[in-house]
C-alpha cells in the first residue's frame, strides 16, 4: 500500500496544469476576484509616471533652504500652487518655491518637498523653519516600477492587490486560466436527493453537496452528474461521459472489496490507467486514483468523512495545480499545540477532524467533540483543521505540538 506522500506525489507529477495558450478567458477586472493570471502583465508606464510630491508643503530647491532653522528661517517667494492632476507652469528659480500638495507634479527647478508643518505663510511668503534632507518627499518618477519590466508573473491568484496594480496599468480586461471543470457522480443504491422521503435502507447523497461545494470553493466548475445506481452498465456509461467532458472527475463510494464496489473494474474497462487503489492512511485508506489522456479520476471513499478528507488532502492541491498556479499548491502543514487528547492505531496516517482555536495569537488544535468514526458526517460540522498523526504514532498527549493541516 503506497504511503500518503507517495500518493501525493504520483498524483502532482500526473498533473499536466492548464496551457497558457488554449486554455485562458478573457475577463473584466472586477471579475477577475480569485482567478489564476495566464500571462505575465508588463506596463509600458513608469511608477510613479512623474516626480511628485509625498506631502502637502512646499516644493523648494534644496540649495535655497539647506541653512534653514528655526531661529533662522529661510524665506522664499511662492510663485504656482499645483495641486494634484494639474500640470505646474512655473520653473523654480533660486529664491523661489511653489505651494504643493500630496501627489502633485514636482515642478521644473525644484528638486525637495518642506512639509506644511515645517513652515509658516504670510501672502505669497513661505518662511522655512528646517532644513530638509536633500530631495526628501520627492516620489521619482520610475522608482517603484520601470516601464516593460514585469509587473506581474503568470500563475498567480488575482486578489484586491494584483487587481489594484491591473487598473493602475490600465488594463481593462486580463487574461485568466479558464476554471478547471470537475465532474462530480455518486454512487450507490441507497442514495436519495434531499427532498425525497426516505424508504428504509436509503440515505441522502450528502456527498455531492460536500464535493461541489469544496471544488467550487476552489474557483473550479462543477459538472453534477449526480446518483449512479451501483449498475455497472450505467456506471461505465456516466464515467465514460465525464472523463471525456471533465478536468478531474471524482466519484464516492463503490471503491472498497463489497459486491458492488465496480469503480475500479470500470476504469480499467475504460483505458485508465489506475496508479493505485489505496492507500496507507485513515480515513480514506480504499482510494483510488486513475489517469486518462486528458483527465484525472479520483474514486473516493464512500463513507462521508473519508470522502471529505481524501478530497481535502489529495484533490485539492490536484485542483490548484492543474488550475494553473505556479506555486503552492501541496498540502501545507502548521506546527500548533493539540488542546486534545488524540489517537491512532499507528499502522496509518491518521487524520483527525477539529478546529483550529486562536488564543493569544497562538494556533491551538481541538478535536471535534462528537463520535469520529468516518461515517459520522455530523461531527464534521465547523471543521476547519486535520490533525496529522504520521505513521506510528499512536498518541498525542494534550499539550503535545502535532502538525495540522489547515483547510
Ligand atoms: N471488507 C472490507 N470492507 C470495507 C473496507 C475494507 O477494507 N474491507 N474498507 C472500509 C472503508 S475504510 C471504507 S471508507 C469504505 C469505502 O467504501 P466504498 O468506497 O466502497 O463506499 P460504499 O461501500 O459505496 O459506501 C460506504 C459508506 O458510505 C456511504 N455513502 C456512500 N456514498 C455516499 C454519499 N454519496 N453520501 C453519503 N454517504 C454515502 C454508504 O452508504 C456506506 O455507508 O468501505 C469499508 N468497508
Ligand atoms: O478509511 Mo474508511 O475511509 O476509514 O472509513
Ligand atoms: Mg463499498
Amino acid at each position: 500500500m503506497l504511503s500518503v506522500r507517495d500518493a501525493e506525489a504520483t498524483i502532482l507529477n500526473s498533473i499536466q496544469p492548464l496551457d497558457n495558450q488554449q486554455d485562458i478567458e478573457f475577463v473584466d477586472l472586477l471579475m477577475a476576484n480569485n482567478r489564476i493570471l495566464a500571462t505575465p502583465v508588463t506596463s509600458s508606464l513608469d511608477f510613479p509616471h512623474w516626480d511628485n510630491s509625498a506631502m502637502d508643503g512646499y516644493a523648494v530647491r534644496y540649495a535655497d533652504v539647506q541653512q534653514a532653522r528655526a531661529d533662522k528661517p529661510t524665506v522664499l517667494e511662492v510663485v504656482e500652487e499645483i495641486p494634484a492632476g494639474y500640470q505646474p507652469q512655473v520653473t523654480i528659480k533660486p529664491g523661489q518655491a511653489a505651494r504643493i500638495f500630496t501627489g502633485a507634479m514636482m515642478p521644473a527647478g525644484a528638486d525637495t518637498v518642506v512639509m506644511q508643518e515645517k513652515t509658516h505663510r504670510q501672502e505669497n511668503r513661505v518662511f522655512v523653519f528646517l532644513a530638509p534632507q536633500p530631495q526628501e518627499f520627492v516620489r521619482h518618477k520610475g522608482n517603484f516600477y520601470q516601464a516593460g519590466q514585469e509587473l506581474l508573473p503568470a500563475g498567480i491568484p488575482l486578489t484586491a492587490a494584483e487587481i489594484a496594480v491591473l487598473a493602475a496599468a490600465q488594463r481593462e480586461q486580463v487574461s485568466v486560466f479558464r476554471r478547471p471543470r470537475v465532474a462530480i457522480l455518486s454512487s450507490g443504491n441507497e442514495l436519495v436527493m434531499p427532498e425525497q422521503v426516505l424508504k428504509p435502507g436509503q440515505i441522502v447523497d450528502s456527498n455531492q453537496y460536500a464535493l461541489a461545494t469544496l471544488v467550487r470553493e476552489l474557483g473550479a466548475e462543477v459538472l453534477l452528474l449526480g446518483i449512479i445506481k451501483d449498475d455497472p452498465t450505467t456506471l461505465k456509461e456516466i464515467i465514460d461521459y465525464a472523463i471525456a467532458n471533465a478536468d478531474i472527475v471524482i466519484s464516492t463510494g463503490g471503491v472498497s472489496v463489497g459486491d458492488y464496489d465496480y469503480i475500479d473494474k470500470i476504469l480499467a474497462s475504460l483505458g485508465g490507467k489506475i496508479h493505485f487503489r489505496s492507500v496507507q492512511m485513515r480515513p480514506g485508506k480504499p482510494l483510488t486514483f486513475a489517469t486518462f489522456p486528458n483527465s484525472l479520476y479520483f474514486g473516493l471513499p464512500g463513507n462521508p468523512v473519508s470522502a471529505l478528507v481524501t478530497c481535502w488532502r489529495f484533490v485539492q492541491p490536484a485542483i490548484k495545480k492543474i488550475a494553473g498556479l505556479s506555486q503552492g499548491w501541496e498540502s501545507t502543514f502548521l506546527k500548533v499545540k493539540s488542546q486534545s487528547e488524540l489517537q491512532s492505531n499507528g499502522k496509518m496516517e491518521t487524520y483527525i477532524h477539529g478546529k483550529l482555536h486562536l488564543v493569544n495569537g497562538v494556533y491551538q488544535f481541538h478535536k471535534n467533540q462528537g463520535n469520529d468514526s468516518s461515517g459520522n458526517l455530523i461531527n464534521l460540522a465547523q471543521t476547519n483543521a486535520l490533525a496529522m498523526l504520521p505513521m506510528g504514532k499512536t498518541l498525542v498527549y494534550p499539550g503535545e505540538e502535532v502538525f495540522v493541516l489547515q483547510i
